[in-house]
């Protein structure tokens, strides 16, 4: 039998898969890393925890599986978006990488929106925000001149280990898609953002694609790991991609809904001019030539963790979701936004926070977590109604995530999306995606397609119920009052808050 592994490269974790030729997980390995966190809206890590938790999870998948490190075909990766790691001309790394979550970067969002008015749109298809690379890139050229006058390049942090790994520099597109330097439907680099913001021949390096090898593991890192030398090494994806290719997200009128901590709205897109206006973001895909759209509710599963630890430690999400089945559509009169950390989609908005609106005496602890459930739903069906309006037909959902964990969450996701709700049998992430993308260009299958038919099972189909569809479309009216008529409250308690 052979093997592939997946590689996960988190925020919080490294999680590495072995996977074969069945597309069954033979093996798993995690290794935890910390954030650094030095200042308010700082959010930093030292890309070396990223190449030791690897080696440690490889080492320890090859040790408790016992399978010959030359059955193992190849490797690729799913990666956190959008970090920037700056290297100097020896491909040293100058500086801890500045994270996705790093909300320093406000003033670089206006510069770059100022400085390229609607080309911004054209060429990235994608709004200036504080999440994304570029903004980051400005952020040192301004702060830190005399660091940024050594850079050469930047890389993203799957593939600053993909080149650990293979000594090879490269930027895998469907990443670069998050930098806002990639001019997204040529799937090429933008020249013009490059020299309009002065940043330095050759730094953004060459692209690849995410079935595409990208050479073999050096003897260096072979030795530490454990792997065989002859390994395969494949370009992988972002995230999203990589969870999307996971869930089987590879043909148009299919969509995905994510909720784990964030949550994520995302429909598969052949057609490159599709026009979102920037209200979603558009990214190159990991199938060749193709893209996705992606509506992002940041805290989704973590509105209700929050909620579970808040007010009721002692019991599993099982036990607090118990008596929420039994409730009307609605919590009888009650609606939560979750907007504990600020928003993304729709309102890319730092300030807001969350409310309860409609509390009443007769409430007990079951309404608000329904009110919880619904009002992350509804965050999410905001991302659906702007791809619909943009013309995208969504024939089912795919739920993946820990909401998808409950029953009661899938049958409220078909009810207040309209549209048919599809579990998976056996779900595993980004790490199985990129397990598949190595499985791919391992000459395995022809394409991501017909290894998700092999690989991927479905679960059960949540059809809407008519009447709750009607029901929750009232309410999701109400719903959406709720950001402009909290937005001037919380800007006005924002120097209160700790
Ligand atoms: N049994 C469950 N029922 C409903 N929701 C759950 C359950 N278990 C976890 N969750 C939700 O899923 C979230 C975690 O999802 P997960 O996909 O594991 O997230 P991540 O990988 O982003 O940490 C939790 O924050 C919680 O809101
Ligand atoms: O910013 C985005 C996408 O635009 C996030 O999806 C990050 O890529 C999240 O990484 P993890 O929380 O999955 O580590």
């Amino acid at each position: 039998m052979k093997y592939v592994i997946g590689v996960d490269l988190g925020t919080s974790s490294v999680k590495t898969v072995l996977v074969n030729q069945e597309g069954e997980i033979t093996g798993e390995a995690t290794a935890a890393y910390p954030l650094i966190q030095e200042r308010p809206g700082y959010s930093e890590q030292n890309p070396e925890e990223w190449v030791n938790g690897t080696i440690a999870c490889l080492k320890k998948l090859l040790q408790e599986s016992g399978v010959p490190p030359e059955d193992i075909d190849g490797v690729s990766f799913s990666g956190q978006m959008h970090g920037l790691v700056l290297l100097d001309e020896q491909n040293n790394v100058l500086r801890n990488a500045i994270l996705w979550n790093d909300t320093r970067t406000t003033k670089e969002c206006r510069e770059i929106e100022a400085k390229l008015g609607d080309k911004l749109l054209d060429i990235t298809r994608n709004a200036a925000l504080e999440g994304f690379t570029l903004p980051k890139i400005l952020w040192v050229q301004k702060h830190e001149p005399e660091l940024f006058a050594k850079a050469a390049r930047f890389v993203l942090p799957k593939d600053y280990l993909r080149y650990r790994m293979t000594g090879r520099v490269e930027m895998e597109i469907s990443d670069a898609a998050g930098t806002l330097l990639l001019n997204v439907p040529e799937g090429a680099w933008s020249e013009e953002i490059a020299q309009a913001f002065g940043l330095p021949e050759g730094f953004c390096p060459p692209l690849v694609g995410s079935t595409e090898e990208t050479g073999t593991l050096t003897p260096a890192f072979a030795g530490e790991s454990g792997l065989s030398p002859n390994t395969r090494v494949f370009g992988g994806g972002a995230d999203n991609a990589c969870g999307a290719v996971g869930a089987g997200i590879v043909r148009k009128g299919d969509a995905m809904c994510s909720i784990g901590t964030s949550g994520v709205v995302l429909t598969y897109e052949e057609d490159k001019s599709k026009d979102f206006a920037g209200k979603v973001h558009f990214f190159n895909h990991a199938h060749p030539g193709a893209f996705y759209a992606m509506g992002v509710t940041l805290a989704a599963g973590y509105s209700l963790s929050w909620f579970k630890e808040s007010l009721a430690p002692e019991l599993s999400f099982d036990e607090l979701l118990a008596p929420v089945g039994s409730l009307p559509p609605g919590a009888e009169g009650l609606l939560f936004t979750p907007y504990l950390v600020g928003e993304r989609t729709p309102h890319a908005d730092s300030v807001i926070r969350a409310s309860f609106i409609g509390l009443s005496g007769t409430h007990r602890r079951e309404h608000l977590a329904r009110a919880v459930m619904e009002g992350i739903t509804f965050s999410l069906a905001e991302s659906v109604e702007l791809i619909r309006a943009a013309g995208v037909t969504i024939e089912r959902i795919i739920s993946i995530g820990g909401g998808a964990k409950n029953p009661v969450w899938l049958q409220m996701q078909a009810d207040i999306f309209g549209t048919p709700v599809v579990s998976l049998k056996n779900e595993q992430g980004p790490a199985m995606g990129a397990a598949m993308m190595a499985a791919v260009g391992s000459g395995w299958f022809g394409s991501l397609k017909e290894c998700a038919d092999k690989f991927i099972g479905y679960g059960k189909t949540y059809e809407p119920i008519p009447a709750n569809v009607e029901t929750y479309g009232r309410l999701f009216k109400l719903y959406q009052q709720v950001y402009e008529a909290t937005r001037s409250l919380n800007e006005g308690l924002q120097e209160f808050r700790g």
